[in-house]
């Protein structure tokens, strides 16, 4: 639960603070670029990515050393100083609360780069305290650089007390933009006997019943097939009920085997089926395929198209190629029409791909 009433959820936290976002308004972000600012070769190729990916993340919490944090947080005010961003989002990954860095990512980058970043990831948290504790901080940084327009909060999900904790985080605040699953840190704190970044595990399968033999008992030993299993199904679909509910958005996480391109275009696309709205990007090539996943395929815009038109004024059913369609499949319909609505507005291939299907009779 909040610890604001309702009359003062939308008040600012502090004098002179901008009013907290009544909405979240639904920016493309199939794919949340992370690079990290203290890595020059890294970071030379982030002005050219501008307007290739929906967010760009100067990262600085894991994976950068831990000599290079201050490098990563000048790092990462240098390039946004210099940077216009256009159409992309900038996007930062702070500190854990409990680091000796946290305080002056905040306080550094605020005043120096507020009015650029669009939202802070905050990662590990716990409860709604931790959001509480930014909510504050930020609305005061915020106050002090006269800063207009609030900056949004990110929550990773990746312990296993934010798992249980997940509808309070994301009501936590107004500026909850959405929550991104954590699967690396969340596999060590829940204490799952995994050693990998997303995706799945060949351990975690379901088998096929054994035949049985002549005399009918099993024969365990014969040739069964084995279905494996998504570890992460239970959290991923725990947390986009959590952002429906509270009108913000869900995201896939980390895919840590680069090289397999198949696995981790599965594991987006799963995410994407469940309502995911878009996924991390650890490498250049990652975002292509958060870009192709977290669209609506044009087979999906044609099909969804015709119920829209075949239902009319929405009510009622109908039949389209042998199947029933009613308020309820429309509705889904809608999803996928007003999504490709929004990436068609940014991007101009999918824009081409979506006019080209051919508009069916109302
Ligand atoms: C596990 C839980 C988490 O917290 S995940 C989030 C934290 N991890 C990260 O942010 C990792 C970000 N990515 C990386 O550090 C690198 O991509 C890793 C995975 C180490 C691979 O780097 P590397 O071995 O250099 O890859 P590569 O030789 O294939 O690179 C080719 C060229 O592309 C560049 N590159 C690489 N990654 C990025 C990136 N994320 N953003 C922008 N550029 C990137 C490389 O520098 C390399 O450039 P060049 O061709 O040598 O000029
Ligand atoms: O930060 C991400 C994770 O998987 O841990
Ligand atoms: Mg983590």
């Amino acid at each position: 639960m909040s610890h604001k009433s309702a009359k003062d959820f939308f008040r600012p936290l502090a004098v002179g603070a901008p009013a907290p976002p009544r909405e979240i308004p639904a920016r493309p972000s199939r794919a949340i670029h992370f690079f990290d600012p203290s890595n020059e070769k890294m970071a030379a190729k982030i002005p050219a990515m501008v307007g290739t990916v929906d967010v760009l993340l100067g990262n600085l919490e894991d994976a950068v050393k831990a000599d290079n944090k201050v490098a990563a947080r000048e790092g990462l005010v240098r390039i946004a100083q210099s940077t216009d961003f256009g159409p992309t989002q900038l996007w930062t990954r702070i500190n854990s609360l409990d680091s000796p860095w946290v305080l002056d990512d905040l306080t550094t980058l605020v005043p120096a780069i507020g009015d650029k970043l669009d939202v802070i990831m905050v990662p590990k948290v716990q409860g709604a305290e931790d959001i509480h504790y930014v909510d504050r901080l930020l609305a005061q940084l915020e106050a002090k650089a006269g800063l207009t327009k609030p900056i949004l909060i990110h929550a990773i999900l990746e312990t296993a007390r934010g798992v249980a904790n997940v509808e309070e985080i994301c009501g936590a605040s107004p500026r909850m933009q959405g929550l991104s699953l954590g699967p690396a840190d969340l596999a060590a704190d829940r204490k799952m006997k995994t050693t990998r970044v997303g995706g799945g595990h060949p351990g975690y399968l379901v088998r096929q019943d054994p035949p049985k033999g002549d005399d009918g008992t099993a024969q365990i030993d014969a040739q069964r097939t084995v279905f494996q299993q998504d570890l992460w199904h239970y959290t991923i679909a725990k947390m986009v009920d959590a952002c429906a509910t509270h009108g913000i958005y869900p995201y896939y996480g980390p895919f840590g085997d680069i090289a397999d391109v198949v696995a981790c275009e599965d594991q987006f696309r799963n995410a994407f089926l469940l309502g995911c709205v878009g996924t991390w990007s650890l490498h250049p090539k990652q975002i292509a395929i958060a870009n192709r996943v977290f669209a609506p395929s044009v087979e999906d815009i044609a099909h969804a198209r015709r119920v829209v038109a075949a239902m009319g004024d929405g009510t009622g059913a109908v039949m389209i190629d042998g199947k029933m369609e009613d308020d309820a499949s429309l509705k889904q319909c809608l999803v996928l029409v007003e999504l490709a609505e929004q990436l068609a507005e940014i991007d101009p291939e999918l824009k081409a791909a979506y006019d080209a299907i051919e508009t069916p009779e109302a």
